[in-house]
Order: structure tokens, then sequence, then C-alpha cells
């Protein structure tokens, strides 16, 4: 399958109105079995670094608040292209029936080991960046342990998503403090952000 052939998923405007009406959608078998597996493999064999806090100039290493792996998806292999079709998808969708005007899309790989965490955290400030959307993918089942939490604006808890290979994860960046629960196994996933800049 072609990139460009595509098919557009079954669960795609249904999705995208919960996330309308929520600003949150968690989608369960959002990916092809196969599409998965591949993003999993890469993930397992990909060079990944210490995650940082912030970007450019001002990344920071904090192993006090994250502990996670992770590389940038460039694109480079089919299953990445595949991938970053179906973020296409979900933009245009976005852009139709919420009138976000997101411009683009940037994801990395992540890899969460036995004790790793990403403690609470907003994605994006409002009016203070350009991360709009969140999109995260998990890529292989965790049993126990490794679990997103994420809070509603007053900071109650909301809803726990424990991992299972190929749900997506849709929540609005500025709205939802979120948090990665210490791991018992590895957990690989692509965490993502459409942008309007
Ligand atoms: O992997 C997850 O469940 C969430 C990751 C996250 O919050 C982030 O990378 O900003
Ligand atoms: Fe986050």
């Amino acid at each position: 399958m072609t990139v460009s052939q595509l098919p557009e998923p079954v669960w795609l405007a249904d999705a995208v109105e919960q996330f309308y009406l929520h600003g949150l959608v968690v989608i369960p078998e959002a990916l092809p079995a196969s599409l998965c597996q591949q993003l999993c493999d890469e993930a397992q064999q990909a060079q990944l670094k210490p995650a940082g806090i912030g970007r450019g100039q001002d990344l920071q290493l904090d192993p006090d608040i994250r502990r996670d792996q992770t590389l940038w998806l460039d694109g480079s292999s089919a299953a990445q292209q595949q991938y970053l079709a179906l973020m296409s998808l979900i933009q245009q969708a976005a852009n139709r029936q919420c009138f976000l005007g997101l411009t683009h899309h940037e994801a990395h790989f992540a890899r969460y080991q036995r004790g790793d965490f990403y403690q609470k955290h907003l994605d994006a400030f409002t009016g203070r960046s350009s991360r709009v959307l969140t999109t995260v993918c998990y890529l292989n089942d965790v049993a126990s342990g490794g679990a997103l939490q994420i809070y509603s604006e007053n900071d109650t808890p909301l809803l726990q998503v424990q991992p299972q290979a190929s749900t997506l994860v849709l929540f609005e960046s500025a709205r939802f403090p979120h948090e990665v629960l210490p791991a018992d196994s590895t957990r690989f996933s692509i965490a993502g952000w459409f942008r309007v800049d």
C-alpha cells in the first residue's frame, strides 16, 4: 500500500466529532496491526536519546520530571510515512470539523523503561505555544504500570488510559494536564503535536 492510497479510516469523522465535543478522544485499534508492529519494531531498533524539557537552545534534561527516551520521526521508512499520512488525514478532518487551522504535525517515538515516568504537565500554555492538539499512539500492550493519567481542567483525575497496541489518544494540548505513571515494563509510543505555526 503506498502512502497516497491510504484509505480514510472508518473511525475518523466520529472520533473528530468526539474531540470537538469533549476536547479528548480515545480510539482503540486506530492503526492496522501490521503497521503498529512495524512502528514498534522501528522504535525498538532506533537510537533513542533521553528526552528534554523545552526545545532547541532551551532544551534541558531533567530526570526528575521525565525519564523517557525519544527520537523524532523523519518519514524515512514506509511505516513512518503511513503513520504521518494518517496524521495528515486527522489534520484535514480536524480543520474541516473543528475549524482549528492546524498547519503541521511533529512526532517522536518514545520508550519508557521500567521505572520511567513523565510527571504531570501540560503540552502547551494558552497563548504561548503553537501546540494545539496532542496525539499519543501506543505501539505495544502494557499489562500494568505506565498508564496515561489525564486530569480535567480543574485538576481532578478524569481518565486513565492503559497502553494497548494501536490505541490512539487525541486531546487539546493546553487544556488537559496529564502524566505517565511509572512503567512496570517497556512501553513504546509515538507522541505528537499538531501545530498552528
Ligand atoms: O505517552 C504518553 O502517554 C504521554 C506522553 C506525553 O505526555 C508527552 O510526551 O508529552
Ligand atoms: Fe504530554
